[in-house]
């Protein structure tokens, strides 16, 4: 299968309106097939490894999906689906990995049967294993997609992105990104050539234990750097961070629902834990959106409240970076980033002009 190569456009020169809301036809215009390319891993299947040296924040392909589904599809939603698809795409859906192990709930081959012609009952168990197959493939290389208000989740099969294979301590972020409507996947650090693109299909803030029974959904049992680690630390603090996540949003949750005015004192101690939960994130190396983004979003509201807007405006600059580098200027997270900034620089110029 040929794909022909697309032009490539400097992500980094593109604004927000640039970007076309629609989707387009073909493999889409930011795709880099120059900076990888994918090939066989000794124990994980295909991989995707570095082409060339890959520096920090690039862009390194983004897709449209093939298949996109409710995420209360079921097994014969996604046959169909794929049997929709032209060939070309068909082809690329039934070479993708399949690890999943056969679901439990077998009720949907009584609805197939009952769908059925009388005379289909001597291809019937075919039917069934291709069922179960495209299952298997869906279940291993699903993408969660979230609209743009993040209200409705669908899930999504992106041929380029299902070969990356899982680390806890992933080089790469993959994200839906609805404006655009394509997955994106960027570097989150500087990538040697050679090195094998790893992106990660869990919340890394789990510690060892949680993470490994969450992957065993893919069947495998990860050996990257945090899950093979001597170092006890090193999960410890993943469960610290999981703990001061989990506080400090029970503390906001709370103070939302009660509608309560919050003292200066009670905003420091969220603020403290906070800066806590920053510490480690920085020293785990765990930068990317979802984990040091949403922490420094956190930590920004928190410093204009007790009146730290230097921090604040520090802060938010860190924000903008971390959602360029992890999702790229056309994602609705970069303009709200923006927009926590010139917030953060609006209160420190007041303070410094009413004071
Ligand atoms: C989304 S696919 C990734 C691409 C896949 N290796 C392939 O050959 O197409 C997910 C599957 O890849 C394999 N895999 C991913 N990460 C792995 C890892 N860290 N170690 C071992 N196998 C892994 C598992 O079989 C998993 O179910």
């Amino acid at each position: 299968m040929t794909i022909p190569d697309p032009p490539i456009v400097d992500i980094s020169t593109l604004t927000f309106t640039d970007v076309p809301l629609k989707p387009t036809a073909g493999p889409g215009p930011y795709t880099r097939r120059d900076l990888y390319e994918e090939r066989q891993t000794p124990e994980a299947g295909i991989g995707a490894f570095a082409a060339t040296s890959i520096p920090s924040g690039t862009r390194i392909f983004c897709e449209e999906s093939i298949v996109m589904l409710p995420d209360e599809a079921g097994h014969v939603d996604v046959y169909n689906a794929v049997k929709s698809l032209g060939e070309e795409k068909q082809v690329m859906y039934w070479a993708l990995a399949a690890s999943t192990k056969a679901s439990r709930d077998v009720a949907w081959i009584d609805r197939l049967r009952g769908g059925c012609d009388e005379d289909i009952s001597s291809t019937f168990n075919d039917l069934v294993s291709s069922h179960e197959q495209a299952w298997s493939i869906y279940e291993t290389n699903r993408f969660t997609c979230k609209s743009v208000d993040g209200c409705t989740k669908s899930l999504g099969i992106f041929p380029q992105a299902a070969r990356l294979n899982h680390s806890c301590s992933p080089n790469v972020f993959h994200r839906y990104n609805p404006v655009i409507n394509r997955l994106t996947v960027h570097a989150l650090r500087d990538i040697e050539k050679g090195e094998e693109l790893l992106t990660s299909y869990i919340d890394i803030c789990h510690p060892t234990v949680v993470r490994r029974q969450i992957l065993k959904h893919w069947g495998f049992r990860c050996r990257c750097s945090a899950c093979d680690s001597p170092d006890d630390d090193e999960d410890f603090r993943r469960k610290r961070i999981e703990d001061l996540f989990s506080k400090i949003n029970k503390r906001e949750g709370k103070r939302v629902k009660n509608g309560s005015k919050w003292t200066d004192k009670e905003y420091k101690r969220s603020l403290g834990a906070v800066v806590k939960c920053i510490r480690l994130l920085e020293k785990e190396g765990m930068e990317e959106t979802d984990t040091l983004g949403v922490m420094y979003t956190d930590g920004v509201r928190l410093a204009v409240k007790v009146g730290e807007e230097e921090n604040a405006v520090e802060w938010a600059e860190k924000v903008v970076e971390i959602e360029r580098k992890c999702l790229g200027e056309d994602s609705k997270e970069f303009v709200a980033a923006k927009e926590l900034l010139e917030m953060a620089r609006g209160v420190q110029r007041a303070k410094a002009e009413g004071s």
